[in-house]
This record gives C-alpha cells, structure tokens and sequence, in this order.
C-alpha cells in the first residue's frame, strides 16, 4: 500500500508548511485537503449560492480543478490561489464543510491522491476518515492567538489587509464550527503524534516530526 503521513490540525496550525516540507524532503505527492472546500466554497460563491444550497454537492462532485508544481490552484482553467486563501473563502469552505453530502462527496477524490512513492495529506479529518489506515498521523496545534499572530503576519506579507483581533475571532469561530460538527470533527486519531508548535519554529516541528516519520516508516517496513 501506498505510505500516507497525516497531518490534521487546526487553522494557522502550519500544517500546510511542514506539510510541503516533509513531502520535498521525501519526494511524495502532496493533498492539500482544504483546498478542495475552499474551492467548492469559490464555485459556490460565484455561482451565487448560499452554504446550505442542495446544488453544491454537484459542484463539489464535479469540481475542474487542478494544482501545479509551484502551489498555484486552478479553477476551470482559472488561477485562483489569492482567492482561495482568504479568511472569507476559509470561513465560508469551513460551513459547507460541515454539511455531510459535501464531504462524501469529496471523499474518494481525497483517496485518488495516494499515489507511489506516497503522500502527504493534511487537513481536518486525514488521519480519521480519509486515510484512518495511514503509518504516521500527525495532530499539529498551536493557541488560538499565536495562530492569529502567524496569519495576521503572513497576510500582511502577501499585501492583504488585516486585523488581529478580527482574525482571533475568526479563528476562534471556524475551530468551534470545525471541532463541533456531526460528521467528521477535527481532533486528533487515536494513534496521532500531538504536537503543539506555539513555541517551536517551523525548523524544530520539521526536525521533530521528520524523526517521528522515520521511526514510523521504518517500524511498517520489518
Ligand atoms: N512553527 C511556526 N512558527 C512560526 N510561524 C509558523 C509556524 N508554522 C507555520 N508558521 C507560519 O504560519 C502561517 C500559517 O501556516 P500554514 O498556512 O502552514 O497553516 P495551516 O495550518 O496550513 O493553515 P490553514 O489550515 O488555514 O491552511 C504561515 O505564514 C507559516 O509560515
Ligand atoms: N480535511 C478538511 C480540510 C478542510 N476542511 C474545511 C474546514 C476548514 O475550516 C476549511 C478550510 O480549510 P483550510 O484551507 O483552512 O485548511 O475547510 C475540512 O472540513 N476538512
């Protein structure tokens, strides 16, 4: 089987860094699951539909998206990347996300990413619902007001305007909504490593979790 390694975690935890970290370091594919409600979010919007609208099972089910080798994110041909990482489109991916249909219907295009050598996948529910048979699952946390302070500074950085006690809100209402929903809430899968990086760099997560990996994909191989 193909070796997946899980990271879950909540908004800002820096999930999607160390997850295009660890992926450069061992030369496997990469699933950035939020993408997909991010983008089902996007279509939604622009087709003027509200989050609880029946059609949206459709468009996530039929979503003509693609992503190429430098990040960019493609929506019917479209390059959508600034769109897709706003603190709107995340807010409202986060409510469609919470509607059972939406995701089994992103399910198995979820599941197609595993593909030799192997995959690194991070979102909400990789290591619970996507890939519960995957070698090395990892749950990576942080406080709500570092998580805050990492994306106040990084939409500053990619000239987004910002406001930090609005984004401690925002975060504080997606983790309630993405911890509190009926079907597959964010939390850790039972055999997850939990690390919480509000004092560590990203060189001391990558450094922690690269040895975790190693011990994981070494222990599946005897
Ligand atoms: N340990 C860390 N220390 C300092 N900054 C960090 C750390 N980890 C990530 N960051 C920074 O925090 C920001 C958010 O990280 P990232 O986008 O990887 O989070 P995420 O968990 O994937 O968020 P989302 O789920 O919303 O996509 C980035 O600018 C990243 O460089
Ligand atoms: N596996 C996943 C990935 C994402 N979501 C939802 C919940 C998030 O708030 C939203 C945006 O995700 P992000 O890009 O910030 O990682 O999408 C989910 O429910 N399950």
């Amino acid at each position: 089987m193909v070796p997946v390694i899980t990271i879950d975690g909540p908004s800002g935890s820096g999930k999607g860094t160390i997850a295009r970290r660890l992926a450069a370091r061992l030369g496997f594919g990469m699933l950035d699951s939020g993408a997909l409600y991010r983008l089902t979010a996007l279509a939604s919007q622009n087709a003027g539909l509200a989050p609880q609208a029946p059609e949206i099972v459709d468009i996530a089910r039929h979503l003509a998206c693609r992503f190429d080798e430098e990040g960019n994110v493609f929506l019917n041909d479209e390059n959508v990347s600034r769109e897709l990482r706003t603190e709107t489109t995340g807010a409202i991916a986060s409510q469609i996300a919470a509607r059972p249909e939406v995701r089994e219907a992103l399910l198995q295009r979820q599941r197609d990413f595993a593909r030799a050598p192997g995959l690194v996948a991070d979102g909400r529910d990789m290591g619970t619902v996507v890939f519960p048979e995957a070698p090395a699952k990892i749950f990576l946390d942080a406080s709500a007001e570092v998580r805050a302070d990492r994306r106040y500074k990084q939409l500053i950085e990619n000239g987004f305007d910002a406001s930090f006690t609005a984004l401690v809100e925002e975060i504080r209402q997606r983790d309630e909504r993405d911890r509190n929903r009926s079907v597959a809430p964010l939390r850790p899968a039972e055999d997850a490593l939990v690390v919480d990086s509000s004092d560590l760099s990203i060189d001391e997560v990558e450094a922690t979790l690269w040895r975790y990996i190693q011990d994981r994909l070494t222990d599946r191989d005897e």
